[in-house]
């Protein structure tokens, strides 16, 4: 697995970034790509083992992107409901999150990308989803997200941007080499609140970052503590 990404042109504007980013990640080879998503999925169980997260949203891997699918096996076991992002027919380059079971029939968007079929099927708005595993081009340890370009999951959670602390946790999945310095970031852009890669959990924080390099169950105490004093507030119970 390659660790350290190679510098970037310091000013760098968004899409020679984003060129240079999934060149990188499209570079990885099957194995390397087969590594990443192993030790990603351990990191996986690790956050969700002692989250409440009941509904979750994730991608479907695409672009060299890192392949989250090991755990949707391992959340269903730990019944977390599993949702993919749909492009909305009508709002424009907004994503709906329709559930993702065993026998949910897929079928390829504009991009190729497979999604839920039936749009009858089992949804929920974004902001009733309790996490949301995103793919991402680039990230810095701010928690700016460089994406695909077409705005998608930032439309979709502009309302995080005025109430950053409310669910659901937006979460960027990446590989190592994707992470850069810092990114340019945009007005519209909307922070992450942590990134998992399959070496490392970034909680990111508006001005500076909790990087937890040491074993996770160092930190499960106080976690477990902070969940209970904040709560989580619940959703409306909407679901189709
Ligand atoms: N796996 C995955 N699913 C996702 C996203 C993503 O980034 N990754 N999206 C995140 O927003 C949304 C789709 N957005 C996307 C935007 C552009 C391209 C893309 O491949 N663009 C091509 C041109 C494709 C074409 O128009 O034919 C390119 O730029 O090369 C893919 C997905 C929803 N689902
Ligand atoms: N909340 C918003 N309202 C209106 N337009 C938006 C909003 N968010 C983003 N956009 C538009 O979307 C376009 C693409 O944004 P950006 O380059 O940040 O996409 P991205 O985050 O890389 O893509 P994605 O989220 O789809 O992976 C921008 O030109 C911007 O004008």
């Amino acid at each position: 697995m390659k660790s350290i990404a190679p510098p970037l042109p310091a000013r760098a504007d968004r899409k020679s970034l984003r060129r240079e980013l999934r060149r990188r990640r499209r570079a990885l080879s099957p194995s390397e790509q087969r590594i990443a998503a192993r030790a990603l999925t351990r990191q996986l169980i690790l956050h969700f083992g002692h989250s409440r997260a009941r509904h979750v949203g994730l991608y479907l891997p695409n672009d060299g992107e890192i392949d989250p699918r090991a755990f949707i096996a391992e959340a269903r076991r730990r019944d977390l409901h599993v949702y993919l992002p749909v492009l909305h027919p009508i709002l424009g380059n907004q994503l709906w999150f329709y559930r993702f079971d065993v026998d949910t029939k897929l079928r390829p968007n504009r991009f190729g990308i497979s999604e839920p079929a039936d749009r009858n099927g089992p949804k929920r708005p974004p902001w009733a989803l309790d996490a949301v595993l995103m793919p991402l081009v680039g990230f810095d340890r701010q928690g700016g997200r460089l994406g695909m370009g077409g705005g998608f999951y930032d439309r979709t959670f502009a309302f995080k941007r005025l109430a950053p602390q409310r669910p659901p946790a937006l979460i960027g999945l990446a590989h190592e080499v994707q992470q850069v310095e810092s990114l340019p970031m945009a007005s519209w852009d909307v922070p992450m609140d942590a990134v998992i890669t399959p070496a490392r959990h970034l909680a990111c924080k508006p001005r500076g970052v909790i990087e937890r390099t040491q074993p996770r169950a160092v930190f499960f105490g106080r976690y477990r503590l902070a969940n209970r004093r904040h709560g989580r507030q619940r959703t409306s119970g909407w679901m189709r």
